[in-house]
Order: structure tokens, then sequence, then C-alpha cells
């Protein structure tokens, strides 16, 4: 992931300034799978930007995780050259992520650009999130190109879909290209549609420099690599910029497009994207959204901006080994270098030891931090159940914010708001029935139903965060036979009658266990836990009753029975050497052992009884 740039010879740097009517920005949107990243790689390869030799699958995919799991997660753009009729245009792609979580991402990118290409798969149709990204699309007044991708496909049905895309966009059914980035068919035709269709971009190459900042990458050997958008005037390498939200001023080291590999330019001037090298040393310092200016001739007004990256998800990360505490600290300093949205805070819980509270944009990106904790830093970790922020007023008119469910208070609450998410779920018409059943489960509210075309259905539902960040996903799969396609939007808050469920072991409190949940499911919840615990905890030397409560109202209770061993039973007589090697044998037993009191927990019961909610990984499809 990290542009290699060697120092290149004055030579190889590029003439300055593209003219603005030989450029195109464009980004592709389409639903996960779809082949979006294919199809980027076959126009790299037939642009000549990137050779046959060097071409690897997804070239633009970076992040190790992204290749093996096939999703893209950061945006990157490149710069290809494409000639139509006899003029040599500047074509800038800007890469999306397809995942709900990173709809964020996609609004920024859509927003350094005057065009997109919307993909859809020719076998599958118009997706969940196809529509969605059309939505951002449409808001930000883009030039939308159709596209049905994987026509080789012996199920492709490019006729059947042509109208439904045409319908959904209002074309003609024949406007809809024809392609397959697998076998490169008709990839050409849409880089001529680009050039003919998407308009050049506009600006005012004499004012003052603007330059919108849509990414901003950590490397290892550069620092920070900043990708803008200019919008007007023209920056120049070694001039002093201007971050204009927090006035900080940088030189310009390096500047230059990416081709996809990183090439300095002499300037970069209305309408091109391209990167900034400040030697700064954290995103944090190139905030995405903020606007760059020249310091010597300043802008007076920024860009309108981007909404901050905001998490939405929480959960505890604790390693489970005590001793690697400081490595995960120094993991996710690391991590939060090229990562604005991560945000994480020391945490203790009696359970678990110390450890970090972690906020995600959603499950996908707490399962990849995860993930790159445990296989970069070589990090063993157990993850608590996500959980959403819930908004409290007390009986006193006192706000508070809540993330981890152990600091719910305890006084007397007012009122409890929770998130709630827009959902948007399409699905074939023939599991409706088991779609709004699921939706109402989740305590959602619908919103509206429209029928695309005779056997596809869109599903509008208002639904609480908390319901959705779960299962709701794996669920939603089972029951369409894996042909509904989900996509959400947080949209506001909502009263809710919300209680916090509590586990003991022996009348101690595992805080780890806690939970906020509705009132109604309460009691399932803490049936669910208490049978789980008991499967999962070993017997002792005594009773240990497991108990789920509101308060100081029990609502569950299992029980362990108790059991005797000894371990010196077998041993008749006076051999005191053999009976102190049997004990010291059972204490080593026990390092693995959590205490919570007087009941030995194993490491294993936490992991599994925290798992099964907190298992995401089929969370992708
Ligand atoms: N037959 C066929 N398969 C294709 C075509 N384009 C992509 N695929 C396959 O479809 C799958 C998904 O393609 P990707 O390019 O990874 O999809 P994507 O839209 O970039 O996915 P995300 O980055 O996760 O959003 C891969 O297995 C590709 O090999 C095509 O034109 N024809």
């Amino acid at each position: 992931m990290s542009p290699k740039v060697s120092a290149r010879s004055a030579s190889s740097i590029v003439a300055s300034a593209t003219p603005a009517e030989l450029i195109r920005n464009f980004c592709i949107i389409a639903h996960i799978d779809h082949g979006k990243s294919t199809l980027a790689d076959r126009m790299l390869q037939i642009t000549g930007v990137v050779e046959q030799r060097a071409m690897r699958a997804q070239y633009l995919d970076r992040m190790d995780i992204e290749r093996e799991r096939g999703i893209t997660i950061k945006s990157q753009a490149v710069r290809m050259p494409w000639e139509v009729g006899g003029a040599g245009y500047a074509l800038n792609m800007i890469d999306t992520p397809g995942h709900v979580d990173f709809t964020y991402e996609v609004s920024r990118s859509l927003a350094a650009c005057e065009g997109t290409l919307l993909l859809v798969d020719a076998a599958q149709g118009i997706e969940a999130q196809t529509l969605a990204n059309l939505y951002l699309a449409l808001e930000n007044d883009m030039t939308i190109i159709p596209v049905l991708n994987k026509i080789d496909l012996p199920a492709a049905q490019p006729e059947k879909y042509a109208e439904e895309l045409a319908n959904l966009i209002g074309c003609e059914p024949s406007d809809c290209l024809r392609v397959s980035g697998k076998t490169g068919q008709g990839v050409e035709d849409v880089l001529d549609k680009i050039v003919a269709e998407v308009p050049a971009p506009v600006g005012d190459p004499n004012a003052p420099a603007r330059a919108m900042i849509f990414d901003s990458v950590y490397d290892t050997y550069r620092g920070v690599v900043t990708y803008v958008r200019v919008v007007d005037g023209q920056l120049s390498p070694r001039e002093k910029i201007v971050m204009m939200s927090t006035r900080a001023t940088h030189e310009l080291l390096e500047i230059g497009v990416s081709s996809p590999e990183p090439e300095p330019s002499k300037g970069l001037g209305v309408g091109e994207v391209g990167y900034l090298i400040t030697g700064v040393k954290d995103v944090r310092q190139s905030k995405v959204g903020d606007t760059v200016t020249n310091a010597a001739k300043p802008a007076e007004v920024a860009l309108e901006g981007y909404r901050e990256a905001k998490p939405m998800v929480f959960s505890g990360i604790f390693p489970i080994d005590g001793s690697d505490y400081p490595i995960l600290r120094d993991a996710l300093d690391k991590l939060k270098l090229n990562d604005a949205a991560l945000v994480y805070e020391p945490e203790n819980s009696a359970a678990l030891g110390f450890g970090y509270r972690c906020g995600f944009l959603g499950l996908l990106h707490l399962e990849i931090i995860r993930e790159r904790l445990e296989r970069e830093f070589d990090l063993d970790l157990i993850a608590t159940a996500p959980s959403v922020i819930y908004e409290v007023t007390l009986d006193d008119g006192k706000e508070v914010e809540v993330t981890n469910p152990s600091e719910y208070p305890v006084g007397k609450i007012a009122e409890v708001r929770e998130p709630m998410v827009r959902t948007t779920v399409l699905t074939p018409s023939e599991f409706v029935g088991p779609v709004m059943e699921l939706c109402q489960q989740r305590r959602g509210t619908m919103l509206a139903m429209d029928y695309l075309s005779e056997d596809r259905v869109e599903l509008r539902y208002m639904i609480p965060m908390a319901e959705i960040v779960f299962d709701f996903f794996d669920i939603l799969k089972s029951k369409t036979r894996g042909y509904a396609s989900l996509d959400y939007d947080v949209d506001g808050e909502q009263a809710a009658d919300l209680v916090k469920v509590d586990i003991l072991l022996q009348g101690e409190q595992v805080d780890a266990f806690s939970a906020i949940v509705h009132r109604d499911k309460a009691y399932s919840y803490g049936v669910m836990m208490a049978g789980k615990l008991r499967e999962l905890i070993p017997r002792q030397q005594f009773e240990v009753p497991i108990q789920a409560a509101i308060g100081a109202r029990i609502i569950a209770r299992e029980t362990i029975r108790a059991i005797r061993k000894d371990v010196l039973s077998k041993c008749y007589g006076g051999d005191i050497s053999r009976k102190r090697k049997l004990l010291e044998k059972q204490k080593e037993g026990k390092k693995r052992m959590k205490m919570v009191g007087r009941v030995e927990v194993p490491q294993e019961a936490f992991i599994a009884a925290l798992s099964s909610d907190a298992d995401t990984k089929k969370e992708k499809k």
C-alpha cells in the first residue's frame, strides 16, 4: 500500500498542469462484487498505465486484507491517458469502496468527480448498494453512465437488466453499455463515453488555489501522502501551503499524480487530481475534507467539506495475555496514523484486565482492525460484544453518552435515545414476507415499499442501529437464500425503553457481559447468556449460581453444580515430593483462568461467550 517512489531525475518529472478541458474525473459505483476492481484493472491495462507484466489482479486494492477478502476499503486515485479524435485526455479514476461501513468514503470520492460509472452485474441486476450509491451520485449532481458488467457470464441477462437500469435512471435501455471487465470486451467504449459525456472540470485558474483533500494515507517512508483535487488555482512544488481548517502551514516537498505509481509533477492545475507530500507524520494533520490553499495568496473561503466520519460501533479490545498491553497500545497508535475514523481510549475491565475501548465506522471496520492487530502485530485478542452510542438524559437533566454498557448510569434515568438507521433491503418479491417479518422483529418501522420490476422489491425501514449491527445481515441472507441485499445510513436518534442487563457469577457482576437491550428482549438475552455460560464454565469445588439481572431484579438463573476434585486423593502415605508436584501442576492449569470473585473462568469461556455476537466474518456478502 505504500507508494514507492525512488528519487527521480528531473527529466522524468511530467510537464505541469493539464488544461482543464482535457481532464475527466470519474469514479465507479457498484454493489459489492459487481466487478468494480476488475473493470478498473482492465482500464489501467488498456490505457497502458500498467504493463501486462506488472499487472496483478486488483491493482488498486493495495491492502493485503483487501485483496484477500476481495473488498475495497481505501479510495485511491489513478490517472490514465486516453486519446479521442487526436486529442490526448487525462482520465482520473477515483476508486470507491463498496461496503456499507464505508459509505462515507464513497461520498468523499464522489465529491471529487464530475461523472460516475454505475456498474451493475448483468447476471444479478440492481442491488441495495447500487441504489444507495446512485442516490448519493444524484445528490451530487453527477453525470451517470450506466454500465452492465460480466456480460461474458452464461447467466448474464443484459436485456432484462438494461431495462431495469434505464427505468431507474431515466434513460433508454440502449444507453446502457455492455462490458466484461474480465475479457475486456466493451471497455474501450466505456473510456470513449467518459470523454464524451463527463463534463470537464470548471474552476478559476487565476484565483488563489483551493484543493479538496479527499484521502490521506500514511506511508512508512514518506509520511502522510495527501490526495487532493484542485478546484481553483494552481499548486506547485516547494511552495508553502495552508490547511484552511487548522491554519497550519507546510512546505510542499513533492507534488504529483498517481499513474498508478506516483509521478512527481511541476504543478497541479484546475480540475487535476494528484498527491501532495509535506512531511507531516499523522493523517489527522492532513484532514480529509479540508481545503489546501497557497500561503502566499490564500483563498478566503474554504470549499464545502465532508461531514466527519463518526464512529458508530464500539467494542472493548483486550489482549488475552495481559503483558501484551503495551504492544496493543503501540499497534493502535500505528493503525490510527492511517485511519482517522478509528478512535480508542484505555479501558479497565474487572474480568478482562487492561485493554482499549475502540470506536469503528461499522462491523466490517471493527473486523478489519481486529484482524490487522492480530495479524500484523501478532496479538491474541478478545473483543467484547459491539455496542452503539446511547444518549441518556438523567432525571436531573444531565446528559451522558454511553458507548460501554458497563458505564450505563445507575441513577434515575429520564430518557434513553438510541441511533436509528434508514435501511434499504432489495429482495426478490417471493421473500417479501420473511424480510418484513425480520424487520418487524428488529423493531423496524416501514417507510416504503416499491416494486422496481415485477420480481424485485425495494423495502425501506427505520430500524434501531443496535438491532442491525449484530447478526441482521446473516439472518437476512439466510431468510432469502442469499438473494437480498442491504444498505443503511444513520438517521437520527429515537427514544426507546432500554435497560442494562448484567450477568452475575456467584453474585459478582461480570462487566464484560453487560448489555443494553430493549426491555422486551431483556429476558431472552438473560436466559441465553446464563445458559451459554453454564455450558462454558467448568464445575468448581462449590456451587456457582449464574444470574442475569436488571438492576437488583434477577430475571434468569442457572446453576453450575459443585464438584470436589481432590488431586491428592490417589496419593496414599506421605510422599511429599509427589504431592508437591501434583499441586504445582494444578497451579499451572489455573494460570489460564481468570478469577471472577471466587470463580475460575477459563479464557476460552469469555471468548466463546462473546464470539457469537461479535462474529462478523460473514458480514461481507
Ligand atoms: N465472469 C466475469 N467475472 C467477473 C467480471 N468482472 C469481475 N468478475 C468477478 O467478480 C468477482 C468480483 O469482482 P471485483 O472486481 O473484486 O468486485 P468489486 O466490485 O471490485 O468488489 P468490491 O471491491 O469488494 O466492491 C471476482 O471474482 C471477479 O473475478 C466479468 O466481467 N466477468
